[in-house]
């Protein structure tokens, strides 16, 4: 029997003792001071008797804590505390609150004005340059800086809020939104949302700006900024598609609305699964739909993350190894196998080894799929690790146990076991090896301690290399000692852009060998015209890497054009 869980080391909350059961977040958004104000009531569910309820909070300012209970409320005594890397502990003195007791604590506060979950952007930092525009990112632990609350996975809440915006923007969240009104005074505009199925604080989130919608279907639409709503319904058109391949593979949707929002150029991720209303950054608008695995992903967390989510933050490959293993499942059943088995490999020799390698090191606590965060801020420790590492294990263990269809029932069955629930590594691998009890000696031959707990690279899983081998050979014609670079790009141009990616990071793997050849590799394969932002952004990183100084200009222009994390950081390195 898989131990409980062991407490959350990223939360202050007592939330074993107390859990939190709706929120209620009442919101004005103040442009001018870059803040939100308002208040929040929290409908608790008590488990252990206690009188004190602690929240996480990071640089809110408090203005009154209330506490009803048994028909009567009054003001309650507080105290604010320092909790180091994770922000403020906010510890309410109550009455005596008794097992099943559902007091409702409400909130008066305040944001700071450098809230750690807000982009406040200018008119001038929009894409359209309209209106100003604001958007949050709540995971990891970023919620605790809108909202005082239970910031971990292990909680999960429904919640119901009003949104207070001046008029003329649009307001959405990670909710089913319940229409708005007019405020009294007719300069605000109030939105209301509802979210019926329980989340945990991560996936709280909201986006207030000049905003257009294009329908997908009846249930997904996309949204944007005006000037791209077009090129934005082109890119995400095949979005009901994916839904439908990925609720064949994994199980019903229940989050009702599937919604894209296209954010600023400073959204610093992929995209962010924010139920009912996935954030995605706009260099995913490539013009030929060629970077929607992205789309895959973040429909996949539907299930994978927001539906079975990992109790904390040490065990974050539940969420994402799952995710990227259900996408390239999506992968392959839309573009065939070989394109799952090549997708899988690129993860592994291009993302994998790089961030083992060069980002931490072998022997880096961070390169652990389970891994000890103590009581650092789990962004230090975020990586392509639990995403690599964990789809690699996943792909091992259906590959050792030999029957690909019969594994992924068990995904299945699985999500439908945890669904609205938080799990940990140990309980996924006990139910594994009770689906397949028949296959236990195959199971135990699996180094399971290396794998989970060990730094560093796993071995390699046994992929079907024919559309990689295509890659490398095209890659060696540029890298292999004495070989004649390749004069015309027509093998390279029937590549599809994936397989693209994969000749440029091969030949970066070997680029001490390729030597001076960015000119005529640029030229032959027209690398400097490159729309789609992947490819783009490894041929900059080769041509860095190969100290190719007329690039640096290309690369400048390019980081301060886009804020994706994943691009950034590794161009200014
Ligand atoms: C081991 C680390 C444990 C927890 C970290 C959790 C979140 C870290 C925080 O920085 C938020 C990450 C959000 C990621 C969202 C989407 C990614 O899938 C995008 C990956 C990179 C990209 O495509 O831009
Ligand atoms: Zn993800």
């Amino acid at each position: 029997m898989a131990p409980p869980h062991p407490r959350d080391p990223s939360t202050a909350s007592n939330y074993e003792q107390v859990s939190v059961s709706h929120y209620v977040v009442k919101w004005n958004v103040d442009f001018d001071k870059k803040c939100i104000a308002g208040d929040v009531k929290l409908v608790l569910d008590v488990k252990q008797e206690t009188s004190e309820v602690i929240l996480d909070t990071r640089e809110l300012t408090i203005r009154s804590v209330s506490c009803a209970s048994n028909g009567e409320t009054k003001e309650v005594e507080y105290a604010m505390k320092d909790n180091g890397a994770l922000g403020q502990k906010l510890i309410v003195s109550t009455a005596l609150l008794k097992a099943g007791d559902k007091p409702v604590l409400t909130v008066k506060y305040e944001s700071s004005n450098n809230a750690a979950a807000l982009q406040f952007l200018t008119a001038e930092q929009t894409t359209d340059k309209v209106a100003p525009y604001l958007f949050s990112q709540c995971q990891a632990i970023n919620a605790r800086s809108i909202v005082p609350c239970m910031d971990t996975p292990s909680v999960k809440s429904t919640y119901e809020a009003e949104v207070c915006v001046p008029v003329g923007l649009t307001c959405l969240m990670s909710a089913i939104g319940q229409g708005s009104k007019s405020s009294e005074c007719g300069k605000h505009t109030i939105f209301s949302f509802k979210q019926p199925v329980s989340i945990p604080s991560y996936l709280l989130a909201v986006v207030v700006g000049h905003l257009e919608r294009k329908e997908i279907s009846d249930r997904c639409a996309v949204w944007s900024e005006p000037s791209q709503a077009e090129a934005a319904l082109y890119e995400f058109g095949e979005t009901e598609k994916i839904l439908k391949v990925a609720e064949d593979l994994v199980g019903p949707y229940v989050w009702g609305r599937y919604d894209l929002v296209v954010l600023p150029a400073t959204f610093p991720f992929g995209g962010m699964e924010n139920p009912c209303l996935t954030f995605i950054t706009p260099t995913l608008l490539a013009g030929d739909r060629s970077l929607v695995n992205v789309i895959a992903h973040e429909i996949t967390h539907s299930w994978t993350g927001n539906l079975v989510t990992n109790f904390s933050w040490e065990h974050f490959w539940l969420n994402e190894g799952f995710t990227v293993f259900i996408e390239r499942k999506i992968h392959g059943r839309m573009y065939g196998e070989l394109e799952r088995q090549f997708e899988s490999e690129s993860g592994y020799d291009e993302s994998l080894v790089r961030t083992v390698n060069d980002v931490f090191g072998p022997d880096h606590e961070y390169t652990k799929l389970v891994q000890d965060l103590g009581s650092a801020d789990p962004d230090e420790a975020f990586s392509s690790i639990p995403y690599e590492k964990g789809s690699a294990l996943l792909f091992t263990v259906e590959q050792k146990i030999g029957d690909n269809a019969r594994f992924e029932q068990f995904l299945k069955s699985y999500i439908q076991k945890y669904a609205y629930k938080t799990v940990s590594t140990e309980e996924w691998k006990e139910y594994l090896y009770d689906t397949f009890s028949d296959k236990k000696v195959i199971l135990d031959n699996i180094n399971w301690d290396l794998w989970l707990h060990k730094a560093g690279l796993p071995p390699k899983p046994e992929y079907d290399s024919t559309l990689m081998r295509a890659c490398k050979d095209l890659a060696n014609k540029w890298t292999a000692e004495g070989s004649e670079a390749p004069t015309d790009g027509e093998v390279f141009e029937k590549m599809s852009n994936s397989q693209k990616l994969a000749v440029i990071d091969a030949i970066r793997v070997n680029k001490g060998i390729f030597g001076d050849r960015m000119p005529s590799l640029t030229a032959t394969y027209k690398l400097d015209q490159a729309k789609n932002a992947e490819l783009k952004f490894s041929w900059l990183m080769l041509g860095l890497e190969t100290k190719w100084t007329p690039i640096i200009d290309a690369s400048l222009a390019f980081a301060l054009a886009v804020g994706r994390m994943k691009y950034c950081k590794p161009i200014y390195k």
